[in-house]
């Protein structure tokens, strides 16, 4: 039997490309005016008009192109598919803005019918062709004295909107504004000088209050800067925004892609790398491939090559902003430092300039890191903010320096400074050696307290803490409690034991019996008026309600997790303390 051809359901193929390819019936004018300008790149002359009008549910758009001959109609215009615009390999021809040969069948979004006068500049006689939307199309001799193309619609019922003179102008500005054809609609001028990043100043700064204005008109807001944006391999030129706000880190930047001089679209995602979420771009690229729907960017190669290539350009703006205008760097920091801690994690030129201008909280006031290395060669820093609060104070008032590397990648961007300077050497604060640099008392008053000392123990021990008496700054502060990292760990074990079953107890037992044998401390500060006067109760009076109430006050201070029990002593502690205070001093109990 003889190989049969394919059939072509018409109605079929157009309701797949108006619900699945297309986002919206509006793109028919694009790709009219697309076949246009591509006409007009095949004739190969200077200039080249495309000249729209409308009235009265009638579209006519006219090209001076390259036209075509009666074969040419054939097999161009009645075979979905086919385009001229590829070459024997089926690749893309390079100057084209089409190529899949699919596109004049948008038309059928808002028309059943499509008529096509054409005149091929390569000789023979004008033709004309009509195609319906039903799937049959007819050719007959046409009239047209010039060489190029006229392709009328007539809306269809419910397409009227679409093609009135308004809604025309406005596709036609929308996605012709910047091509390099004259196009009118209706006698009025759409097309300009072109790309406004690719216009003449008298100056630099006459320019950039240009493209101010440009994104101002497109985004609604003026840029913190603008910066130029260019990618040989891809042909691409355009102009970053800098967004004057801080925006979410995890918000798609939307970025506004012409392909060729003609809009792709207005949101196309992945453009820029992730961690430059403060831009948002308007290119022009000619070698970057839209997917078929012409909404998208081809993801391949040549797509992450580009996005590296732009990444590189906005980080070469930030780091000629840190040489030349360090306050206005320090106000892009302010905004968008997310940001730029997330590219210092890979990136040793966002990490110097993190290093050299972003203020961190350190217990000596905020600095920046590289300020701070100098202040503190041998400098610390916690990894949590809760830490941070808790220590800085007592880090401070002893000369030991302490940064806050709690925030968002901070500690990693801190692990990572030997990358710059193997000699950098900013290690993780562990609470306990804070107790090492707390003056220990002298013998005498040692061993006066020892009653006291004992007593105190007694009150805390079924907490799990030790008590110690230590001599620090800040005076102010009667108490402090101490986990070091060890004691935290075996600590949360403790917690696990008691929620898990048995089985796990003793798998949990055994890594215990591994770890140290350090306790949490309750350091009782003897440079405190108040911590002395409980000290000088001895073993006797309230002691044990007010070193509880220490314990108590400390945990709270320090942002420590409360267990039941903590909870109950404080309670406890607040009762007694209270009857000391309103029972009569011959009747203590
Ligand atoms: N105004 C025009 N002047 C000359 N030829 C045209 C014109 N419009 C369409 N054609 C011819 O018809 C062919 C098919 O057009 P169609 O718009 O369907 O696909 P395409 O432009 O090749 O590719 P794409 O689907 O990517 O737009 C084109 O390749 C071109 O040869």
């Amino acid at each position: 039997m003889a190989d049969q051809a394919f059939q072509v359901d018409l109605r079929g193929v157009v309701d797949l490309l108006s619900r699945h390819l297309y986002a919206s019936p509006r793109v028919y004018l694009r790709e009219l005016l697309q076949n246009a300008v591509d006409a007009i790149t095949a004739r190969g002359a200077d200039g080249g008009r495309v000249v729209i009008e409308t009235g009265g549910g009638v579209l006519r758009v006219h090209d001076d192109g390259v036209g075509l001959t009666e074969t040419e109609v054939h097999t161009l215009l009645a075979t979905i598919g086919r385009s001229s615009k590829r070459d024997e390999l089926g690749f893309a021809r390079h100057d084209f803005l089409g190529q899949f040969g699919i596109g004049l069948l948008s038309a059928f979004l808002v028309a059943d019918e499509i008529e096509v006068v054409t005149r091929s500049a390569r000789g023979g006689a004008a033709v004309r062709w009509t195609g319906r939307s039903e799937g049959s199309y007819r050719v007959e001799p046409g009239r047209r004295a010039e060489p190029g193309t006229t392709v009328t619609l007539r809306a269809r019922q419910g397409a009227a909107e679409l093609l009135s003179p308004a809604a025309v102008a406005d596709l036609a500005r929308t996605y012709g504004s910047l091509l390099p054809v004259e196009l009118t609609v209706d006698g009025s001028p759409i097309t300009g000088d072109g790309p406004p990043w690719l216009a003449h100043h008298r100056d630099p700064a006459a320019r950039k209050r240009a493209l101010e204005r440009y994104c101002e008109e497109l985004y609604g807001f003026t840029p913190f800067d603008v910066v130029d944006l260019e990618v040989p391999e891809a042909g691409l030129t355009g102009v970053a925004f800098v967004l004057p706000q801080a925006v979410s880190p995890t918000a798609r930047a939307a970025h506004r892609v012409y392909v060729k001089r003609m809009l792709l679209a207005e949101g196309v995602e992945g453009l820029l790398p992730e961690w430059a979420f403060f831009a948002r771009c308007v290119v022009d690229a000619g070698e970057l491939r839209p997917t078929a729907s012409r909404e998208a960017l081809y993801e391949d190669e040549l797509l992450d090559a580009t996005r590296d290539g732009l990444g590189d350009v906005l980080r070469q703006w930030l780091v000629r902003l840190a040489e030349t205008d360090p306050p206005r760097l320090r106000g892009f920091l302010r905004l968008h430092q997310l940001g730029v801690k997330a590219m210092a994690l890979h990136d040793d030129d966002m990490l110097r300039i993190v290093d050299r201008w972003l203020e961190y909280e350190t217990s000596a006031g905020p600095m920046t890191l590289a300020e701070f290395r100098r202040r503190h060669p041998d400098g610390r820093f916690t990894a949590s903010v809760d830490e941070f609060r808790r220590l800085s104070a007592v880090a401070g008032a002893q000369g030991v320096g302490l940064v806050n590397g709690g925030y968002v990648h901070d500690t990693e961007i801190i692990e990572r400074l030997p990358d710059l300077d193997p000699d950098i050497c900013l290690s993780r604060l562990d609470a306990a050696e804070l107790t090492t640099t707390f003056g220990v008392l002298d013998p005498a008053a040692e061993l006066s307290l020892r009653p006291f000392l004992a007593a105190a123990q007694r009150a805390v021990d079924r907490l799990g803490c030790e008590v110690v008496v230590r001599d620090f700054d800040p005076a102010s502060l009667p108490a402090l409690y101490l986990t070091s990292r060890d004691a935290q760990f075996r600590e949360e074990l403790g917690r696990a034991r008691d929620e898990a079953g048995e089985l796990w107890a003793d798998v949990l037992g055994a890594v215990g019996a591994t770890a140290g044998v350090e306790r949490p401390q309750l350091v009782l500060n003897h440079r405190n008026p108040l911590a002395r006067r409980v000290m000088s109760l001895g073993d006797g009076g309230p002691v044990e309600p007010a070193v509880q109430a220490l314990y108590g006050q400390a945990l709270l201070l320090g942002h420590h997790p409360l267990r039941p029990a903590d909870t109950a002593v404080l309670n406890r502690s607040f009762i007694g303390l209270l009857e000391w205070a309103v029972h009569a001093p011959e009747a203590p109990r």
